[in-house]
């Protein structure tokens, strides 16, 4: 062990006599030119390369740096025991990321890779019209020289992606209304006010049909990562979602869901702030991409009829409002205004657009909206079904599928809820009452659904009363099923 200590002191002595050797004999310039040979000499045979990510290239902030640095921070291989924490503007998240000297190691396509971070003090000031940060940083990346073209072709462009995605994730959404009136911006006026989006409602608290849940959630994803598909087609990137249904039934809570899912900010445009066509096409032009345009209400935001239909109009007006005819079409927001956005040429101004519309009455739309390929899928928010209910059980009182609820009683719950028509709003409505006592919130959810099975079942029984004496009276009988909902389905 001795003779090892004294070899390599004597190995470090001959360096250091080496080095001041150099120093005193060779000037600076021919150092360098010395140095830099024997770095070839060593790459040379160095299986590896490695290639420099700054944080600011010259005087601009590099992009790169940024998008590796939060890529890397959602690796769990990071080996370091200290780890700088940050949070983004407008985000609720904290994201760690690599302080000096740490090393992750990476796999591409079975390609290892390996990141270290420099931080180092910065040697002099450069003179610049902005004071750069006292230190440097720098990333690392370690890649076999016979990897490199993986790496840079492809493995580069996947981690500004990734770290894309991940700045949308973890920022918070915002929230757009054209009901304020615009902002001043220095570009100019901004006709949409935003503040951040924090509704809770996701996928797992939407209380619905587990199949069709899961058929709106895969068409979600199939839009979301279909950009090559709709470039193939010829297809704008946009999608269309009609849902309708009573109040209550969770129209809302999809479009949060929905934003919450995908990552995207929402547009809620009122129909009623925009005076005109021209009016709603600044407006659409002013979103961007990655966002979902909402409107609430279709059928009582505007009397949208149909395009130069005149002679239809009378077919699908709203009662109480006046029609609105061709003459008008130069200054009021009209049916084929909006179709122009949501499926025409305009359509195709920005890209990865949801469009959703609402309605408690679909019957009132205009067919011109609802045809096919418009609005590419129709959602039914239908009264809680026993399915939805067990799901909001577990939202409200912790229940969990089996075990929490005799079985007597959810049988008795499921045979109830059938017959009682009652919105999933109306049970969370008695459920939050009672989060403090299970036994009575269940109690409370029975009688209230044995009240509206009676009810229904006594309204059915006038209905068909009434429909007697009408054909007593030789009537015709028109439209008496009392169980149609306001949606007209029975
Ligand atoms: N399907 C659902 N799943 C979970 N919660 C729901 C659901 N439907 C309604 N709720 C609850 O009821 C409240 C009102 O629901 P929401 O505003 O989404 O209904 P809506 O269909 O949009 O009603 P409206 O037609 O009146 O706009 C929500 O805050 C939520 O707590
Ligand atoms: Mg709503």
């Amino acid at each position: 062990m001795k003779e090892i200590w004294t070899t390599l002191a004597s190995i470090m002595g001959v360096w250091a006599f080496f080095q001041s050797l150099m120093h005193n004999i060779f000037p600076a310039e021919i150092r360098l030119i010395f140095q830099k040979t024997f770095n070839q000499f060593i790459n040379y045979f160095s299986v590896y390369c490695y290639y420099e990510i700054t944080e600011i290239d010259g005087v601009n902030t590099n992009e790169l740096y940024d998008a590796v640095q939060l890529y890397l921070s959602t690796s769990a291989s990071i080996a370091g025991n200290r780890l700088s924490l940050t949070r983004l503007l407008n985000s609720s998240a904290l994201t760690f990321s690599l302080s000096n000297h740490d090393r992750v190691v990476d796999n591409y396509k079975n390609v290892p890779v390996v990141w270290e971070h420099f931080v180092m003090q910065r040697q002099s000031q450069t003179i610049s019209w902005r004071p750069l940060p006292e230190d440097k940083r720098v990333f690392t990346l370690r890649v076999k020289k016979k990897d490199k073209s993986i790496i840079l072709d492809s493995y580069l462009d996947f981690i500004m992606e990734k770290a894309n995605e991940l700045k949308r994730k973890n920022q918070d959404r915002l929230i757009y209304t054209n009901s304020g009136g615009g902002v001043m911006d220095p570009r100019g006026m901004i006709p949409w006010e935003s503040v951040p989006f924090k509704h809770p409602s996701t996928f797992d608290t939407l209380a619905m049909d587990p199949g069709k849940k899961a058929e709106i959630l895969d068409d979600l994803l199939g839009f979301a990562k279909g950009e090559s598909f709709y470039q193939r087609t010829g297809r704008a990137w946009k999608r269309g979602y009609l849902l309708y249904g009573p109040p209550g039934t969770g129209k809302s809570s999809m479009i949060a869901a929905m934003a919450n899912f995908l990552g995207y900010d929402i547009y809620d445009l009122e129909l009623t702030g925009v005076n005109n066509n021209s009016e709603l096409r600044k407006l659409f032009m002013k979103t961007s991409s990655k966002s979902i345009i909402v409107i609430e209400d279709i059928d009582c935001s505007i009397n949208l009829t149909n395009r130069n239909d005149k002679k239809n109009d009378h077919v699908n007006a709203i009662p109480g409002i006046p029609n609105e005819g061709i003459e008008d079409m130069g200054n009021k927001i009209t049916l084929s205004g909006l179709l122009n956005f949501s499926d025409g040429l305009w359509s195709c101004c920005g890209s990865e657009r949801i469009f959703v519309f609402t309605t408690n009455h679909v019957e009132k739309i205009d067919p011109a909206l609802l045809r096919s390929g418009r609005m590419d899928m129709h959602i039914h928010m239908s009264y809680c079904s026993f399915s939805a209910l067990k799901i909001l059980l577990k939202n409200y009182l912790g229940f969990d599928d089996e075990g929490s609820l005799k079985s007597e009683t959810l049988k008795e719950l499921e045979e109830l809820i059938g017959k009682a028509n009652i919105t999933p709003a109306d049970v969370s409505e008695i459920l939050i009452k009672n989060t403090r006592d299970d036994e009575k919130a269940v109690k409370e959810l029975i009688r209230e659904l044995k009240i509206r099975g009676e009810m229904i079942k006594c309204s059915k029984k006038d209905d068909v009363n009434v429909e007697y004496v009408e054909k007593d009276n030789e009537e015709k009988y028109v439209d008496g099923d009392a169980h149609e909902d306001d949606l007209g389905n029975k």
